[in-house]
Parts: C-alpha cells; structure tokens; sequence
C-alpha cells in the first residue's frame, strides 16, 4: 500500500478511540481537527495537551486541533471519520448534511447499532447523508494499545473499493495494519454483536466459571453473530477475520475491554447503572443488547447467550438465572 499524500482531517469524537486514532493519523503526517460536543472537554485537551478524562498520559502532537466547532473542524477537511458512540451517531451525521461538500465520503469507528431502530450504521448515514462513500473501521484494536504505538491490525470495509483503499492508506502505518473488505454489512454486524458476547463472558468469568465455559461463550457467541450477520447479508470470511473472531477474542478475553468489565461487575452483584457510572465510559453492548434482542426477534434467529445478556439486563433476572437458562436448554446437534 502506497503513502497517502498528507490530509486534513476532521475527526468527530474526542473519546478514548478518537484520540487514539487522531494520534495515529498525526504519527502518519496528516494534520486532525478534533471535534467535541462540549466547550469544557475542548477546552481541557487544549489546556492539558492531553486528553485527561479518556486517555491520560499520551500527549497531543502538534498538528492535533481541539476544537468545539463542527464548521472549524470541517473547513478544509479532505476527509471525515467519526468516533461518537453509536447513539449520537444519528445526530453527528445528521449535522453533516448541510457541511459536507457533495461527493465526500464519511468512515465512522463507532461500534454499534442505531439505537432507537436498530438498523446498521451505514443506513443511518444513507438516509442522513444520501448517496456518497461509505466506509467502517472496525478490528480488534483497545485505544491504549494504539495510542501506545503497539502493533494492531484492523479492517476498513465500503462498497466503494477506492475509499477503503484510501481511508486505509490514511491510517496505515509501521505498527498499525489497515487491511481492506468490500463487506460492511458484516463489519458492521462483528463490531456490534461482539460487545454483548463480551458482557457474557465477563458474567462467567465474575462468577468464577473456567476457562472451559469462557471459550464455550467465544464460539457459541460467534455461532451466533454469524447466523445474524448472515441472515444480513454478511459474508463467512469476515467473520472470521479481524473484525469477527479477532475482535470477539480481544474483547472477551481482556479487562481492557469495557463490556467485559461490565458483566465481571454485574456478576459481582452490581446494577447496570452504578456499573456504568463506575467504568465512566461508553459500554456499548448495554444499547446493542437491547437493539439485538430486537433484531433477532424481528429476524427470528436463535441468538440464547445475547438473548440471555439482553434479560439481565433489560428483565432484572440475575447472572444465575440466565446461567441456569442457558446451561437448561435441550442438546442439539452444534451444526445446523
Ligand atoms: N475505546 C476503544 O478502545 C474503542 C472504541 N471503539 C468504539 O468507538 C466509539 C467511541 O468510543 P470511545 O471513544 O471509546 O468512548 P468514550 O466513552 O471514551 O468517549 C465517548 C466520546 O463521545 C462523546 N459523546 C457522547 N455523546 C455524544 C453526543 N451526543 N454527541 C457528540 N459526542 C458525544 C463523549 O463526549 P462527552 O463525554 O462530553 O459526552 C466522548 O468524547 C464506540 O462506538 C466504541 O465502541 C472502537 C474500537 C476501540
Ligand atoms: O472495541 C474495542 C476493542 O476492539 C473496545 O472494546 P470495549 O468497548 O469493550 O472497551
């Protein structure tokens, strides 16, 4: 893959995986105009020279902008990636509309679902934006490890062949492996279902369950993801690449990962709120159980450990219960 040529780029997002990434896009030469939706936090990455609340300890280079206006950071911009969690994602984009010049593309790193309809980002962004290229990047890939430089591959999925190539040159560097996919939708899918698995597996492991039912939840998890993200319009490889299995490990198998902490904590007797308040940041798979429950209703796919995640959380039924659940279902043939 050849160098990109150096770009401006508007990155809305200024949480822990979007200054992760403004970083890497810095490291690469291009120049980031960091959009945030509140005055104080801007005010504070440009004060600090670092992002205190999300991630402490990495200090901003140079050609990283701060900025708390949506027209500052566009101005100029050759491109665009958001990095809000998944429900403003809908009005992020929204307010694009009348800012974008026509025929520039938009890439998003959100994972996630729309929130009130469930449907896959890049419907959101067609009915918001209309017809222009799309893209995903999504892989295992925790903020830390990137802002600190340690090697990490993800994909970068669009219809449109040349804006993967090209998203992927941006953020394509010595220790950073941007691969390319045509298949956003099962992208899309692997980057949402894996958040919920992840609270599954941090359920069992909270409640002292082995190494046996842990890799249990990871392949039975991804029996699950796929028969969903098939029914989608997904392809098999994706979900066996970094965007599918690879970030499904990542995320089970790590306290890095914030889902997981939220099942270790809701297994340790907490509620869904002081987990939440207790993390302080974005827990995706919360939403995404809600909006996936939904999905496989409406679909009608046999999705039990979501299913089971969804009721703890949604229902009140305790850790146990949906263990018993699970645990209680008649044998099946694991294929088919
Ligand atoms: N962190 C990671 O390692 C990775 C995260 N991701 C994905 O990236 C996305 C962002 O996550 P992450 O950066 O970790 O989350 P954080 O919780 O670290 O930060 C979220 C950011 O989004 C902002 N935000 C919240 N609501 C809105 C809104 N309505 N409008 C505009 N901005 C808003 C927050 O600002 P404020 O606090 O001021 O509301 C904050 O700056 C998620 O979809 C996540 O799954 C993907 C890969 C890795
Ligand atoms: O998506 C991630 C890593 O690939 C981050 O996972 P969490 O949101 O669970 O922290």
């Amino acid at each position: 893959m050849s160098e990109s040529p150096k770009a401006r780029v508007a990155l809305l997002g200024p949480g822990s995986w979007g200054t992760a990434l403004a970083i890497q896009l810095c490291r690469n030469g291009h120049q980031v105009r960091l959009w945030g939706h509140e005055a104080a936090q801007i005010e504070a990455l440009k004060r600090d020279g670092e992002n205190r609340q999300f991630l402490p300890g990495f200090r901003l280079p140079p050609t990283l902008i701060p900025t708390d206006s949506l027209d500052e950071a566009l101005a100029d911009a050759t491109d665009c990636l958001v990095v809000v969690p998944s429900h403003a994602f809908r009005s992020v984009v929204s307010a694009l509309h009348e800012r974008l010049p026509s025929g520039m593309g938009i890439a998003w790193a959100t994972k996630g679902l729309d929130s009130t309809s469930g449907q896959l980002l890049h419907t959101i962004a067609q009915e918001c934006l209309g017809d222009r290229p799309l893209a995903v990047a999504s892989g295992p890939s925790f903020a830390l490890e990137v802002a600190s430089g340690l090697p990490t591959a993800i994909t970068v999925a669009s219809a449109t062949g040349s804006f993967a190539e090209r998203i992927a040159r941006l953020l394509h560097g010595d220790r950073f492996r941007a691969y390319t996919s045509s298949d956003m939708v099962g992208v899309e899918v692997c980057g949402a279902a894996k958040n919920v698995l992840a609270i599954a597996t941090g359920i069992a492991d909270g409640l002292g369950f082995g190494a046996n039912t842990r890799a249990a939840i990871i392949t039975r998890g991804l029996a699950e993801l796929i028969r969903v993200g098939m029914a989608l319009g997904g392809r098999t490889e994706t979900f066996m690449g970094l965007a599918g299995i690879g970030d499904l490990v990542l995320t089970c198998t790590d306290n890095q990962s914030r889902n997981r902490r939220m099942g270790l904590a809701l297994a340790s007797g907490k509620g869904v709120r002081e987990a939440m308040g207790e993390i302080g940041q974005e827990v995706e798979g919360v939403v995404t159980a809600l909006a996936v429950h939904r999905l496989s209703t409406r679909l009608d796919i046999e999705m039990p450990i979501s299913e089971q995640v969804y009721r703890v959380l949604y229902e009140g039924i305790s850790p146990e219960q949906a263990t018993k659940a699970l645990l209680e279902r008649d044998p099946k043939p694991e294929f088919g």
